[in-house]
Formats: structure tokens, C-alpha cells, sequence
């Protein structure tokens, strides 16, 4: 199950999205904004963000205008790894190196289609481990500590 949520700005692109993914038979939990009044991205990102570090949901998909903001706040919730994209080799590279668990795309950058591109290759690539594994490590430590060790 997937988490999504965006702010105004990309709501009417999460509902494209949304359309995409039922077509794909993909499952996913909606968070909000619900419709296009002017809102603030710190919410759904902090919801989306807990949604998936507490387990509820495997991955999560945000949305706002860049996808900056909403990718900074989803960082800071323990336990996420979020990336914003807007090309697929840095998206399929978060997963097979980084192992991120949110995905982060901005409604007034990435076109519809790439973005469906994009969402597509983080979806099916997997996380590596290995060296990749001690360095994700290192940043759970960071967070954990306060130093990576
Ligand atoms: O991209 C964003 C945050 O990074 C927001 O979507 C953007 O700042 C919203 O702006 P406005 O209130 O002018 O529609």
C-alpha cells in the first residue's frame, strides 16, 4: 500500500496520478490536500512521512509545487529516506543505493507523463544492500545519535 498526499498546487496532478495508479491496479491510501484551496505542504508531507515510517503504508508518493518542501518536511520524520526527482536514472538510483521509502515529485516542474515514468522505475527497482546497506546504516545512526559513527 502506498501513502499519497500533495498540497493546492499538485492536487489536480495527484488525481491524475491517482487515476494512473488504479489503472494499474496499484493500492493506495490518500492523505490529502483534498482540493485546490491554498493549504501547506508541512501537513500532508508529515502525514504521508508517518504513515510510512510507523509501517501503515510501505512507500509514500508527495506531491507540491517543486516537491522540495514536501521532501524536506517527509525528511524529517525518523526513519524516512525521501527523494524528489525529476528525471528516472536519480529515482531508480535512490532505490538501488539509498533505499528511499517517499518519493517526491513537483507538480509545476515534472510533466505528467515523466512523472509516471519516474514513478514507475522507483516502484519496481529494488534496493541493492551491500555497501549500500552500511552507508544507510550510517545515516539511521546519524539520526539515531546524532553522528554516523
Ligand atoms: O512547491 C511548494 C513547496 O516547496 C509549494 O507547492 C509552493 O510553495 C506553494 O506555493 P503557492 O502557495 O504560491 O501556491
Amino acid at each position: 500500500m502506498l501513502a499519497i498526499g500533495s498540497d493546492h498546487a499538485a492536487f489536480e496532478y495527484k488525481q491524475e496520478i491517482k487515476a494512473w495508479l488504479d489503472e494499474k491496479g496499484i493500492a493506495y491510501k490518500e492523505f490529502g490536500a483534498f482540493g485546490t484551496e491554498r493549504t501547506d505542504y508541512p501537513t500532508y508531507g508529515e502525514k504521508v512521512a508517518k504513515a510510512v515510517a510507523s509501517g501503515e503504508c510501505e512507500k509514500g508518493l508527495l506531491f507540491c509545487g517543486s516537491g522540495v518542501g514536501i521532501s524536506i518536511t517527509a525528511n524529517k520524520v525518523k526513519g524516512i529516506r525521501a527523494v524528489v526527482c525529476s528525471e528516472p536514472y536519480s529515482a531508480q538510483l535512490s532505490r538501488l543505493h539509498n533505499d528511499t521509502n517517499v518519493l517526491a515529485l513537483g507538480s509545476r516542474v515534472v510533466g505528467i507523463e515523466l512523472a509516471k515514468m519516474i514513478i514507475e522505475i522507483w516502484l519496481a527497482t529494488p534496493f541493492e544492500g551491500g555497501r549500500h546497506g552500511e552507508r544507510v546504516n550510517m545515516m539511521s545512526r546519524l539520526e539515531e545519535t546524532g553522528s554516523c559513527g
